[in-house]
């Protein structure tokens, strides 16, 4: 039978799917050792490739792999919206807007908003019936409005702690975040049954992740 290919996100995506793919029993040995390695094929019945976000997209989209690990940051940023099979509970976090204290949301004047994310925010903008001017910027997206680059912020909150200690504050709550199992059409219908034991087996160990959370609780 030929390997289902994965593209899974590097870095903190990564780091919180891995535990998860292994208690769902499948070999992920060689990425927890990977030096620099990009392509792991442990277990005979998958091939997991590293990539960044975005680039879990652009795989996925070319039909060079099967299925997509990656953020609902992502998918939503890119308009790109894969079938999305399964959501995960980990990659929990919140876009919000933010800015320092002193920032008054109902100025009148077109605000400046710095982001990674410029097409979340425009959508959100647009929302609330407002222009503004975008800038996009690469990370530490919360220097912009301490330096005086942009008015606010449209940034990923987690635990607070960024925010907190740059004394930022949130003025608005949008979109919530999870990370997401994503599947290219084609390659379900082609790869039908692997792919569903794929997914039910990930979706049974999520709700025991979920469960065991909750007890924890
Ligand atoms: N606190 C957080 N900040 C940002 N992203 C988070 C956070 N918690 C979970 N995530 C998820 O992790 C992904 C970001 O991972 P990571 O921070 O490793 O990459 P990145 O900062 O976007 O990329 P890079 O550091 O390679 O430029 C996001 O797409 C999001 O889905
Ligand atoms: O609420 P917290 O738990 O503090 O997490 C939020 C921070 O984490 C992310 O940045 P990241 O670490 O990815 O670095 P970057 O600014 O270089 O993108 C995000 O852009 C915030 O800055």
């Amino acid at each position: 039978m030929q390997r289902i290919k994965i593209a899974l996100t590097k870095g903190r995506t990564e780091e919180q799917v891995v535990p998860l793919l292994e208690q769902a029993g499948i070999n992920c040995e060689g990425i927890r050792h990977k030096g620099r390695r990009l392509i792991f094929d442990e277990d005979p019945r998958y091939e997991i490739i590293l990539v960044k976000g975005p680039d879990v997209l652009t795989y996925l989209n070319n039909g060079s792999v099967q299925i997509g690990i990656v953020g609902s940051d992502i998918l939503s940023e890119q308009e790109n919206f894969q079938y999305a099979m399964l959501d995960l509970d980990v990659g929990k976090c919140r876009f919000v807007l933010a800015s320092t204290k002193d920032f008054n949301p109902q100025v009148h004047r077109r605000k400046i908003i710095a982001t990674k994310y410029p097409n979340i925010t425009k959508r959100y903008f647009q929302g609330i019936g407002e222009d503004v001017e975008i800038i996009k910027i690469e990370g530490s997206v919360e220097l912009a409005p301490l330096i005086g680059l942009a008015d606010a912020i449209v940034d990923i909150v987690e635990t607070g702690n960024t925010l907190k200690e740059n004394n930022l504050q949130i003025f608005a709550k949008l979109q919530q975040v999870n990370t997401k199992v994503v599947v290219n059409r084609l390659a379900l219908r082609q790869y039908q049954p692997q792919i569903k034991e794929l997914i039910a087996n990930l979706q049974t160990t999520n709700q025991q992740v979920v469960q065991k959370k909750s007890t924890k609780e």
